[in-house]
């Protein structure tokens, strides 16, 4: 009798869960999915992605369209590539799309992304946002911190004084990646933390968790293989960068709530600490929280900020008539042959078309940060299911020859001298920082601190680049680095001299 049960129940089990397949199975053939190239079995599109994706997502895309639908192992990935697709996205659908992909490190290292950058779409992503916008970001808060940008600028450039009256080159991207990232954290966590040990251990780990990002998580996509990850040493150096970031930030959190955490001190650390202590409007935050919010803002205004400048320079460097442009614009508008002020940028038009155009040609994130779709919808007559990821091809788009003409693989600032696109994301073929809810909300930051930095750059020295003697000088000056953010691969050395 008992034997009779088990089979029975065990043969209805069966019978469910076949039906099960082919009802999912007829629903996906029923459903009109986008354009797919051939997949492999287990890896599915993952053999076709370089290491530089933007480059082979756009080749793809040009075989198979603007909307396409990839398998990254067994996990369905959408890939746009045209302005006409973004607005779709962006606008259209925004709010389905607000969605980001929660992987492994997200989990283990953001708390399941109780950060910013990578916080699920919801109330405490919304709160965050507008407290990171309210107490850091806003015009009246970037504007406030005028006189900090000057003077770690101005200590910038009196060590290229230095090289420039010596002829000795400047490591200009690490020059560059230190001053920004001593601005940001001289704004984020306050004057105690700007000393040199600090500031060098904190680049240590900026650089690890970069290196981290490089490193594809297999067992996010092939859960079968998530052995590997362990073997290639991705959950060690997870583990590893975990504990010194946290050991950094406790510290940096501890120090703070030791001096009073006071609503009226300046810095963005007090602020949340008083945020965390008196829960206005009813906001909860806790303290594991505000450690991942000051690494975001590490994070996200370091490394774009800094690769913007280093690809400026390295364009301007390659031509010299651009260059000529940029100083006859600077010297038109600024009264000093010494510091050029931020006022004085504002009206430098050559220049915030020079800025422009880079983020057009070289956007430092230049596939965005992926999406993941929250709900079934209807995209182009196609279907997509919910639970899909999103990634939105930015560089692709910007060098589209549809919407840019036929120069539109050329560095051309000219092109935004009468133009109205701005940098807001309403135009979808201009979307350097994203669009819609999720747009980057450190664009007055990064754009303050960048125009500035250019100008005076530009304005005092004369920049060389040692000849090579082997090799094409384009290929290793416009090499790309691998990774979510792509600065230059090799730094980029330069000689100053003064004008
Ligand atoms: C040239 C400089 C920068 C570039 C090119 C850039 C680009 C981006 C991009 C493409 C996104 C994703 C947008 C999307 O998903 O639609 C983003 C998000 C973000 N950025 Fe920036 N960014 C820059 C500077 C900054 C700075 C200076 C900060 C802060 C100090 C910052 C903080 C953030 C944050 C917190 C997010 C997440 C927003 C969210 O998910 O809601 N960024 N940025």
């Amino acid at each position: 009798m008992e034997m009779i049960l088990v089979s029975l129940c065990f043969t209805t089990l069966l019978a469910f869960f076949l039906l099960k397949k082919i009802l999912q199975r007829t629903a996906t053939s029923k459903a009109n999915l986008p354009p797919s190239p051939w997949r492999l079995p287990v890896i599915g599109n993952l053999h076709q992605l370089s290491l530089s994706p933007h480059r082979s997502l756009r080749s793809l895309s040009r075989r198979h369209g603007p909307l396409m639908l990839l398998h990254f192992g067994s996990v369905p990935v959408l890939i746009v590539s045209s302005a006409d697709v973004a607005h779709e996205v962006m606008k259209t659908h925004d709010l389905k799309f607000a969605n980001r992909p929660v992987g492994k490190a997200t989990v283990k290292f953001l708390k399941g992304g109780r950060n910013l950058l990578l916080s699920p779409y919801g109330e405490y992503w919304r709160q965050m946002k507008s407290l990171c916008v309210l107490h850091l970001l806003s015009n009246k808060m970037v504007r406030s911190f005028e006189k900090l940008r000057e003077e770690e600028l101005n200590m910038m450039m009196e060590k290229v004084e230095k090289a420039s009256s010596s002829s000795a080159s400047v490591n200009l991207s690490e020059t560059i990646f230190n001053m920004v990232n001593t601005v940001v954290s001289r704004v984020a966590l306050g004057k105690k933390y700007s000393g040199e040990k600090s500031i060098a251990n904190l680049k240590k780990m900026m650089r690890a968790a970069m290196d981290i990002a490089t490193v594809f998580p297999v067992g996010d996509y092939i859960p079968c293989l998530a052995w590997t990850d362990t073997i290639r040493g991705l959950d060690h150096k997870l583990e590893k960068m975990n504990k010194s970031v946290y050991e950094f930030l406790e510290n940096v959190v501890r120090e703070h709530e030791e001096e009073g955490g006071d609503k009226e001190k300046s810095d963005f650390v007090d602020m949340l600490l008083w945020i965390q202590k008196e829960k206005p409007n009813g906001f909860e935050i806790h303290r594991q929280d505000i450690k991942l919010i000051i690494w975001d803002i590490f994070i996200a205004g370091t490394t774009t900020t800094s690769t913007l400048l280093e690809w400026t320079m390295t364009e301007l460097i390659r031509r010299p008539e651009t260059m000529k442009k940029l100083q006859e614009d600077i010297r038109t508008h600024s009264r000093s042959n010494n510091y050029v002020t931020e006022e004085e940028t504002g009206n430098m038009k050559y220049l915030k078309a020079v800025i422009k155009e880079i983020l057009r040609i070289h956007p430092p994130a230049p596939i965005l940060i992926p999406r993941q779709l929250s709900e079934n919808v209807k995209l182009k007559g196609y279907d997509i299911a919910a639970g899909t990821q999103v990634i939105i091809n930015a560089w692709a788009i910007q060098r589209d020859s549809a919407t840019w003409g036929s120069d539109a693989e050329e560095f051309k600032p000219e092109r935004h001298l009468d133009s109205a696109l701005d940098f807001q994301g309403q135009n979808f073929m201009y979307i350097p920082f994203g669009s819609g809810r999720r747009l980057c909300p450190g664009i007055g930051f990064a754009m303050a601190l960048a125009e500035v930095t250019l100008a005076n750059l530009v304005n005092r020295f004369i920049w060389k680049v040692e000849s090579r003697t082997v090799g094409d000088d384009d290929q290793y000056h416009l090499a790309e680095a691998f990774g979510v953010e792509v600065c230059r691969k090799f730094p980029l050395i330069a000689f100053p001299s003064s004008l």
